[in-house]
């Protein structure tokens, strides 16, 4: 039997709208840009992936545009000829040929992995070990900006029983101003839901120490990322004093930084995200760095759309605990599917397909209608 090769990438922006403003501190997003790759292969095999991020360069240092255009110009060239099921040989000479670029590795790799297990008859979770579940538990993110609507929100998903666990987006506003709309969902929701925040670094460590102490003492169950990336000792400490604990996100930009925020025991979560390390695989090592030194997990996303959403979740649907749950509802902030049958959500769990592949198919007409020309 010949080796499929890869023969040829293919890169596409796609714009598409969501269901209301969703509000972060760094970025306030209007709509969601999707980054969709084609890898076709010399056996007529398609795989598809996806590296989204957040608000053009506001969030990473990768945006749709260089995502696609360092694809495009540098990593799509290096595969090209390359075998197509050696997913170690093509994902080493893409760490070869390019320093960082995790979200755009991110999204070639869940293509390969897509196409190797169309090639193969298996599902990605199959390929990467085998499921030790079918479902993986979805928490929503409350971000409209406004406190009654977010309340009447949690509302809605509890009683469609589609989310119990809420992650609220705070740090843009003064602290005082959002701890108090952080308390006030709390106590509307009592203990019929999780709650959780997200402050996307925006406090410095002498506010974080009261905030993070007030939250805690208030029933808030994580705090994510509170304080900069950059201040190591700052995560180190407030670790260590926080009644809450603490998740590292923004921290997390390479499977060597997870391993040293072991080291320093800078935090006691874990979020994984595909996009930040370079892929199902590549998540999966920081994952086993987490297991090791006892670190929690937590299913993290980049609110990618459906592609990016299933490649995380069968990687996650792998792993032995994820004691924090996921946060994969990236779809549901979408109005609009660029597949033809989008991934199902139901009963508090996102379900994931046992088909070939990430178990997507692209819908042409669509994905024509909503690609960036
Ligand atoms: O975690 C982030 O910082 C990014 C993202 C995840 C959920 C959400 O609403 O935003
Ligand atoms: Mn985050």
């Amino acid at each position: 039997m010949t080796h499929a090769v890869i023969e040829r990438v293919e890169t596409l922006i796609v714009d598409l709208p969501t269901i209301r403003p969703h509000k972060l501190a760094m970025h306030t997003l209007q709509q969601q840009t999707l980054v969709i790759i084609r890898v076709r292969c010399s056996d007529g095999v398609e795989g598809i992936g996806e590296s989204t991020t957040i608000g053009g360069l506001a969030y990473g240092y990768e945006s749709p545009e260089s995502i696609k255009q360092n694809i495009d110009a540098h990593l799509a060239p290096a595969l090209k000829g390359m075998e197509a099921g050696n997913i170690n040989a093509a994902m080493l000479k893409l760490d070869k040929i390019a320093k960082g670029n995790t979200f755009a590795k991110s999204g070639l790799e869940s293509a390969l992995l897509d196409a190797q297990g169309k090639r193969l008859g298996l599902a990605v979770s199959e390929l990467l070990g085998g499921r030790v579940r079918d479902s993986l538990e979805v928490a929503w993110t409350l971000a409209s900006g406004d406190t009654a609507r977010d309340i009447a929100e949690a509302e809605q998903m509890l009683d469609i029983r589609r989310h119990r666990i809420f992650k609220l987006k705070i740090g843009a506003n003064p602290v005082d101003q959002d701890l108090t709309h952080v308390i006030a969902i709390k106590k509307a929701l009592g203990d019929r839901a999780s709650v959780r925040v997200d402050v996307n670094q925006y406090w410095n460590e002498s506010q974080a120490l009261r905030a993070c102490r007030i939250l805690g003492d208030n029933g808030v169950d994580l705090i994510e990322q509170p304080i900069a990336r950059t201040n190591r000792s700052g995560q180190v400490r407030l670790n260590q004093s926080s009644p809450a604990p603490i998740m590292a996100d923004e921290s997390i930009e390479s499977v060597e930084d997870a391993l040293s925020l072991v080291i320093d025991g800078a935090a006691s979560v874990f979020a994984l995200k595909i996009a930040k390390n370079g892929g199902p695989r590549a998540v999966l090592r920081t994952a086993q760095i987490a297991e090791a030194a006892g670190v929690a997990l937590y299913g993290g996303t980049m609110l990618e759309g459906a592609i990016g959403t299933l490649a995380s979740a069968h990687a996650f649907i792998t792993l032995n605990q994820l004691t924090w749950a996921t946060e994969l509802f990236g779809p549901l902030l979408l109005t609009e599917e660029i597949v033809t049958e989008p991934p199902v959500y139901r009963d508090f769990q996102l379900h994931v397909p046992r088909t070939p592949g990430l178990g997507l198919a692209l819908d042409e007409e669509r994905l024509r209608r909503f690609a960036r020309r």
